[in-house]
């Protein structure tokens, strides 16, 4: 299986590094257009082979689009990041048209492949993406409820006082400050639901500090992170590489499910070899439908922009 992750900065290093780490592709290639970057970290990864025993081999090139002809899997992680104070729909003038160019390339030298966009504003880049290439939809994913939902599980465990691995969660809706959707109804620990445990108070402010998980870390680090979200992407190639059948909340292109049409926004999938092999209509109340609708309207006006 061989995987293409463009823009081999600090995301698109850290995906390739679960990705090696894992064991399960044959090849990483890493593309950037800065001159000797790519080549450069997948040097500084490869060295990590023996300490880390994986057999994956890690490429690199700069702007070399043949190197990645026939790749399975393509990620775009290319773009720019937000600054600390920034939202990520601002980043949508500088990203928009180096994920329509990144998009293309990819798809001229692997027409079989599927995409994982990461770019952001992530649920307007994957809907530019379907525009651009219009293949069929399955084969287009967007990735940040992955994500998402990993930090409702760390806060959960955190308000919990248990270990993560106890807690099971899911975040739905638009990537973005105010759109996502943490089901705080549905999420268990051991089975348990979580309301079970929580206040309503304690579980409100655990959803609030999910929703801002990423302006948090972008404050504290000066740049948006990078570990979980390299994590979460290398989850969603795994599943398709290893045909796992995995569900993840992922950004779909959406043709009446949930009541949504036109629009790219984060619901449950099944992820395998065929990318989102299917897309599952779980039961939301009023108040859930509601806000899903409401973040919808704010995924709009941002693919507004794109004109
Ligand atoms: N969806 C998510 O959950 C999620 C999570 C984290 C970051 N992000 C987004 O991912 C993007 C990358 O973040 P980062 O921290 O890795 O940034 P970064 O600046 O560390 O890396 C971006 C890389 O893209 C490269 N690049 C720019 N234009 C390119 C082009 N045309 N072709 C190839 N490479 C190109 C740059 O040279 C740079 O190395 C940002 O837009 C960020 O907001 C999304
Ligand atoms: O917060 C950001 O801008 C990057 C990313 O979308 C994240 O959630 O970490």
């Amino acid at each position: 299986m061989k995987i293409t992750v463009v823009g081999a900065g600090a995301v698109g290093a850290s995906c390739a590094e679960y990705i090696a780490i894992k064991d399960f592709a044959s090849e990483v290639v890493l593309l950037d257009i800065k001159e000797g970057y790519a080549e450069g970290k997948a040097m500084d990864l490869m060295q990590t082979a023996t300490l880390n025993g994986f057999d994956t081999t890690i490429t690199g090139t700069t702007g070399d689009y043949s190197k990645t002809k026939d790749s399975q899997v393509a990620v775009i992680t290319s773009g720019i990041p937000r600054k600390p104070g920034m939202t990520r729909e601002e980043l949508i003038g500088i990203n928009a048209g180096i994920v329509k160019d990144v998009a293309s390339q990819l798809v001229k030298h692997s027409p079989d492949v599927t995409i994982i966009v990461v770019s952001n504003p992530m649920d307007t880049m994957t809907y530019l993406a379907h525009k651009e290439l219009n293949l069929p939809k399955n084969r287009i994913i967007g990735m940040g409820g992955a994500l998402d939902s990993a930090r409702f599980k760390y806060r959960l465990s955190e308000a919990l006082e248990c270990p993560a691995s106890d807690v099971d969660g899911m975040v739905i809706g638009g990537h973005s400050d105010t759109g996502m959707l943490p089901l705080t109804r549905l999420a268990t620990r051991n089975s348990v639901r979580v309301t079970e445990f929580l206040s309503e108070e304690r579980l409100s402010q655990v959803s609030e500090d999910t929703k801002v998980g990423g302006a948090t870390l972008t404050k504290l680090l000066g740049t948006s992170a990078w570990y979980a979200p390299g994590a979460a992407v290398s989850s969603l190639v795994q599943s398709i590489a290893c045909d796992q059948k995995k569900m993840f909340p992922c950004s779909s292109l959406l043709e009446g499910e949930y009541g949504l049409n036109d629009i790219c926004i984060g619901v449950p999938v099944i992820i395998g070899k065929n990318g989102i092999e299917k897309i599952v209509d779980i039961d939301l109340n009023d108040e859930e439908k509601a806000k899903l609708k409401e973040s919808a309207e704010a995924v709009r006006k941002t693919n507004g922009l794109l004109e």
